[in-house]
This record gives structure tokens, sequence and C-alpha cells, in this order.
């Protein structure tokens, strides 16, 4: 199964020049999505981690997936805005934007060992914020692990000290 086949390619969105990876086709073909999860799982079989902790939104449909199969511990990291409790936050730049990311300032214990899910690894950005928040909770990131890495935009320069693992590299 070529899981390339399920993701399209749709140019100038949001912005003329970005060539958006839309996952929706993967999402809506089961056996497809299912063996995406199956390969994460396998992928990340031998790591040491407690936590799965993913970005709002698309991040929060293959993490919280991976998280029930695995049997691991789930942290939202959202847009600003939507946490009820105390939080902290970031800031940093996306390949079409600027933006925060926010966690709750109780979602991890000092020393927890977390893997970061992602769909799309492309400038880097996103993980490297989270990573961060991690960080200020005196917690540890183990591992990175996206569906889809964006090898042209050299995400992994931003990510030097940590393992990164990737489903299909463009
Ligand atoms: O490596 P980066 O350059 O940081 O880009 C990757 C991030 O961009 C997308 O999220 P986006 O913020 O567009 O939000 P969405 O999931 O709500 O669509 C994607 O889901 C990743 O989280
Ligand atoms: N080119 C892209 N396609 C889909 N999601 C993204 N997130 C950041 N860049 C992206």
């Amino acid at each position: 199964m070529n899981f390339k086949d399920y993701i399209r390619d749709i140019p100038d969105f949001p912005k003329p020049g970005i060539i958006f990876k839309d996952i929706t086709p993967l999402l809506a073909t089961p056996k497809v999505f299912k063996e995406v999860i199956d390969t994460m799982a396998d992928k990340v079989k031998d790591s040491d981690f407690d936590t799965i902790i993913v970005p709002e939104a698309r991040g929060f449909l293959f993490g919280s997936a991976l998280a029930y199969k695995l049997g691991k511990k789930l942290v939202p990291v959202r847009k600003p805005g939507k946490l009820p409790y105390d939080i902290v936050e970031v800031s940093y730049s996306l390949e079409y934007g600027e933006t925060r990311i926010q966690m709750h300032k109780d979602a991890l214990s000092k020393g927890e060992k977390v893997l970061i899910v992602d769909d799309v690894l492309a400038t880097g950005g996103t993980i490297k914020a989270i990573e961060t928040l991690v960080k200020k909770l005196d917690a540890e990131v183990s591992g990175i692990l996206c569906l889809i890495e964006l090898s042209f935009l050299n995400p992994r320069e931003k990510l030097s000290n940590i393992k990164v693992d990737s489903i299909l590299i463009y």
C-alpha cells in the first residue's frame, strides 16, 4: 500500500507558493488510516516514553489513535484561549504565518518522557515550540514522530538533538 497515493497536493493553499499536503483522502479510507497508525506504532515500539503530546488540530487525529493503540498518556497542545486551566505558552512561526500554542501547566511531571506526534513536519517550528513547552515543565522530549516530513524545508536543522521518525518523506 502506498500511503502517498492518499495524500493530495493542493497548490497555493493557504498562500501562493505553498503546496498543502491534504490528508483527508487518507482519513477517509479506513484500511489506509489503520495501516498508517499501525506503521507509526511499529516505528516507536522500542522507544522509551510515557506520554504522547500532540498539537491542535491535525496532530490530535494521529496522536490520539496512537495513544489508544499503545496505551499511553495523551497531552493536547492547543491554540490560544482553548485550555480552561493555568497554562504555559510559546510563540512561533509557521510556513504560512505566526502563532502561539499553549499547554496546561500541570500536563507533565518533572522528568516525564514525551513523544511528540504530528501529521506534517514542515519548518519544524511547531515541534520546536512544543519542545520549549515540555522543557518549561522540566520534562524531556524522547522523540518525534510525524506522518509527513517536508525535507526541503530542512526541519531537522531546528531539531538536531532529538530523534525524528517520519513515515513519508517529500
Ligand atoms: O513544521 P511547521 O512549519 O511548524 O508546520 C507543521 C504544522 O502545521 C500544521 O498545523 P497548523 O498550525 O496549520 O494547524 P492545524 O493542524 O489546525 O491545521 C501541521 O498540522 C503541523 O502541526
Ligand atoms: N505544506 C503543508 N501542508 C500541510 N500542512 C502543513 N503544515 C505546514 N506546512 C504544511
